[in-house]
């Protein structure tokens, strides 16, 4: 301790940094111009590029020089699925077979639903909750508008998520599915997916999870939670590069009988015949729909290959502290912000919500400076450290700027 509280926090700030079992892997991310951006806090909307990620877009981009149309054959067709294990055994505890990817979060969102949706044709009622993702509520508005269907509504307070109980009562004989973040994209809210899954299924009805602030930050057992669909994006935590392609999980038991509204050509069975007629292909392969984007999917990979070797849970016992330390920084440094987030860390996924009603003026500010938070309507700085690529001094800087700006 010195009599000076700025350089206390600072070495305080680097001992947590010197303690970090994840310390070597922020020197494994590109950090382009480090004056520009002194404090990044977006890894939960774009995740940083990884340096091995460069070297394999390039290694990607010769393989298409090269190979031409050859590659196809040789490798393109398959990664959706290859990549789509891996993801699987890396991040979604899924066994092979049931995760593709492709399309965006919002397509494949619409093509499991609808899907799902098909495997309950007595039902009449999808099950969804006020605050979740824009594009997730958008997407069932609309399906519910072309089926004829109701949509059960569960309000949630916007500084937190769907509580199991809350679920379990909403969900009745008539919801055909149910459909739920398990990070909430605002609050970081972490819901039980495992107890939900569990209400849904003892009603007779299916769930369909997004993951998208979940995956590449908290464990997630898709298999042992009996899930029936999942969908993500993977430009968050996953670092994919903007516009990454997302990933959907099938559930084995429902692969068979499972048809997805976009028929193409790519994920019909035996798609180079061009015969008649739609075929779906065998296994999870028929989520496809037309020509994956190879490219889009070779940065995802290099970002596995880090989480595979650090360790899923220590990855998250990471993120669980660098939230922590966001709240404990914000209490100190920025008293008059109201924390919009779960303060139990089991609760709360990979980011925390900051509430001031001048939050949206500031914003400007930081940039300017070198800080990049999130800016959530209608008065939420989202902050979202990642585990794997921010360091605990490049917190305390943002939340230091933050305070010195408000
Ligand atoms: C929970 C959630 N669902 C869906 C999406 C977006 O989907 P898309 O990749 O289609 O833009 C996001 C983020 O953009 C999200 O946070
Ligand atoms: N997908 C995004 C985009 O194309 C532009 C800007 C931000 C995003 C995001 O990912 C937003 C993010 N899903 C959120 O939770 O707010």
């Amino acid at each position: 301790m010195t009599t000076d509280p700025a350089a206390d926090l600072a070495a305080d700030a680097r001992a947590r940094d010197a303690a970090d079992p994840l310390r070597d892997y922020p020197a494994l991310f590109h950090r382009v111009d480090a004056s520009d951006v002194v404090s990044y806090l977006d890894g939960n909307s774009l995740g940083r590029p990884t340096i091995a990620a460069t070297e394999a877009i390039s290694a990607a981009v010769a393989q298409w020089s090269g190979r031409l149309i050859r590659g196809w054959d040789e490798e393109w067709f398959d990664l959706p699925i290859t990549i789509g294990d891996r993801l699987g055994r890396v991040v979604l505890g899924a066994a092979p077979g049931q995760t593709a990817i492709g399309d965006s979060t919002t397509v494949l969102l619409y093509k499991l639903a609808r899907g799902a949706l098909a495997m309950r044709p007595d039902r009449t009622e999808i099950v969804l909750d006020t605050d979740n993702f824009p594009t997730d509520r958008y997407v069932l508005e609309g399906i519910a508008a072309e089926l004829g269907l109701d949509l059960r509504w569960i309000t949630v307070d916007p500084a937190s998520g769907v509580e199991a109980g809350a679920a379990r009562e909403s969900i009745t004989e008539r919801t055909a599915l149910v459909v739920l973040s398990h990070v909430a994209y605002r609050s970081g809210f972490l819901a039980d997916a495992e107890e939900i899954t569990r209400a849904a299924h003892d009603a007779g009805a299916l769930v369909l999870w997004d993951l998208c602030h979940s995956v590449g930050s908290v464990p997630i057992e898709l298999d042992r939670w009996q899930a029936d669909f999942a969908v993500g994006c993977t430009y968050k935590y996953l670092c994919g590069g903007p516009g990454s392609p997302a990933f959907g999980y099938v559930r084995a038991a429902h692969l068979d009988g499972f048809t997805q509204p976009i028929w193409g050509w790519m994920g019909r069975r035996d798609p180079f015949e061009m015969e008649a007629g739609y075929i779906p292909a065998d296994g999870i392969r028929r989520m496809i729909s037309g020509t994956p984007s190879v490219l889009g999917m070779i940065a995802m990979r290099s970002t596995l290959d880090l989480i595979d070797r650090a360790g899923i849970a220590v990855v998250r016992d990471k993120s669980a502290r660098l939230t922590d330390y966001v709240i404990e920084l914000a209490r100190l440094l920025l008293p008059e912000a109201r924390i919009a987030s779960p303060l139990d860390p089991a609760r709360r996924g990979g980011h925390v919500t900051l509430d001031h009603p001048r939050f949206r003026e500031v914003l400007p500010r930081l940039w300017d400076r070198g800080v990049i938070p999130d800016f959530r309507a209608p008065q939420g700085l989202r902050l979202g450290p990642s585990p794997l690529s921010t360091t605990y001094a490049e917190v305390l800087t943002g939340i230091e700027v933050i305070a010195d700006q408000l």
